[in-house]
C-alpha cells in the first residue's frame, strides 16, 4: 500500500540574504513524504530563487504529478534520472527531492553521521576569524568575494590566511569580477599565502574570462553556475580544479552520481554544496556527501541563514525546530 503527502513550508531567512541581487526574507519549499507498507521516506523540494529555472508552483505541480504516479504503482525513478531529456523536463529540485524520499524509503541513504560543513563567511571577516579560531578543526573555510572591490578583499583574504597558518580557503565570486577586478584581487594576494587558496568559484562574468584569470594568476578555479549551463561538458581544462554540485539545482541522486563520476574521470574534485535548503535537506546532503564525495568536505554551512530547523535537526545546532503544525498539507494521495 503506497501513500504520498506533499507539504509546503516557509522558514524565516535572516536579514542580508541576497540572491542574484534580490533580497530574500523567507525560504519557501516543499516536503514530499512517501510511505509504503511500514516504510517512510522524505525529501525536500526547494527551488532556489535566482538560481533555479523552475518556480515553486511549477515544482509543486510536477511533484504532485509524479507523487500520484508513484502511489498508483509507477516506478518514477526512471522518470527522475533517465535520459537527459527526461531529467531536464522534470524540474531538478523535484527530481532531487523525490529521489531522496525514494532513497530513504529503500534505506539507501547512509545513516546520519556527525554532519560536517565547510564554514562559510559571507560577512565580517574579523568575526569569522574568531569563529574559526574557536573551532576544533579550522583547516578549510569558504569566503564569498566580489562583494566589494578586489583590492580590499585580497587584504581580507591575506589577513585570514596569516591569522590561521593551517587554513585553506575556497573563495566564491559568483561571476561578479571583471577581468581587471580579478587581476587586482590576484595582484593584492600575498604570494606566500596564495598556495592556500584551493580554488575560486566562478571568479569572472564568463567562463572564458575565468579560464584566462586562472591562466594568468595561477590560482585554480571551480565551476558552479557553469556546470548547470546547457552547453557545459565535463573535461579537463587548464586551471580548473573542481566542480560544485548543488543537487537541488542539478536533479536526481543518480544524475548527481553520474556527474561526480564524470568529474573524477576528468581529474576534477566534485564538491556537494547547499542551495540553502532547510535542515531536512542539508542533513540529507551531508549523508549523501559521505557516499558520493568521500573525503571532500561539503559546502553546507547555510543553516544559520535560516530562523528555524525543519523536521530534522542538524547535529549540534541550537536553532529551534519549527512546529510541524506550520507545515501546510497541499495534497495527499493513496
Ligand atoms: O557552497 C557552500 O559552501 C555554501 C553554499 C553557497 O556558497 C551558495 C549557495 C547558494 C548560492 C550561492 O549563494 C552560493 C554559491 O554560489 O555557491
Ligand atoms: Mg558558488
Amino acid at each position: 500500500m503506497r501513500r504520498g503527502t506533499l507539504l509546503a513550508y516557509s522558514l524565516p531567512l535572516h536579514a542580508g540574504v541576497v540572491l542574484r541581487g534580490q533580497h530574500q526574507r523567507q525560504r519557501n519549499g516543499l516536503v514530499v513524504r512517501l510511505e509504503e507498507d511500514h516504510r517512510t521516506g522524505e525529501g525536500e523540494i526547494a527551488p532556489l530563487p535566482g538560481f533555479s529555472r523552475e518556480t515553486l508552483p511549477q515544482a509543486a505541480e510536477a511533484a504532485l504529478l509524479l507523487m500520484r504516479r508513484w502511489v498508483a504503482g509507477a516506478s518514477i525513478l526512471a522518470d527522475l534520472s533517465g535520459g537527459e531529456d527526461i531529467a531536464q523536463r522534470i524540474a531538478p529540485s523535484v527530481a532531487f527531492g523525490l529521489s531522496c524520499a525514494l532513497a530513504e524509503l529503500e534505506d539507501c541513504l547512509p545513516p546520519q553521521a556527525p554532519s560536517i560543513a565547510v564554514p562559510l563567511c559571507s560577512g565580517d571577516s574579523d568575526e569569522f576569524i574568531r569563529r574559526l579560531t574557536a573551532l576544533p578543526d579550522s583547516r578549510l573555510a569558504k569566503v564569498k568575494v566580489g562583494l566589494t572591490d578586489g583590492g580590499a578583499e585580497s587584504r581580507q583574504v591575506n589577513g585570514m590566511l596569516a591569522a590561521l597558518p593551517g587554513l585553506h580557503l575556497r573563495l566564491d565570486a559568483n561571476r561578479s569580477w571583471t577581468a581587471a577586478a580579478a587581476a587586482a584581487f590576484a595582484a593584492g594576494l600575498d604570494p606566500s599565502l596564495r598556495g592556500r587558496i584551493d580554488f575560486i568559484e566562478e571568479p569572472c562574468a564568463t567562463p572564458a574570462a575565468s579560464l584566462a584569470f586562472a591562466r594568468d594568476s595561477g590560482i585554480p578555479i571551480a565551476w558552479d553556475e557553469t556546470v548547470r549551463e546547457g552547453d557545459f561538458s565535463l573535461r579537463p581544462q587548464p586551471g580548473v580544479a573542481a566542480i560544485i554540485i548543488k543537487p537541488t539545482l542539478t536533479g536526481s541522486l543518480r544524475r548527481c552520481e553520474r556527474l561526480i563520476h564524470q568529474a573524477r574521470q576528468a581529474g576534477l574534485t566534485a564538491v556537494i554544496s547547499s542551495s540553502i535548503e532547510s535542515s531536512l535537506g542539508l542533513t540529507q546532503l551531508a549523508r549523501l556527501s559521505q557516499v558520493l564525495t568521500p573525503g571532500v568536505p561539503p559546502g553546507l554551512d547555510t543553516l544559520s541563514l535560516l530562523g528555524a530547523q525543519l523536521l530534522r535537526r542538524w547535529p549540534g545546532s541550537l536553532l529551534p525546530l519549527q512546529s510541524p503544525a506550520l507545515l501546510h498539507t497541499i495534497a495527499r494521495a493513496s
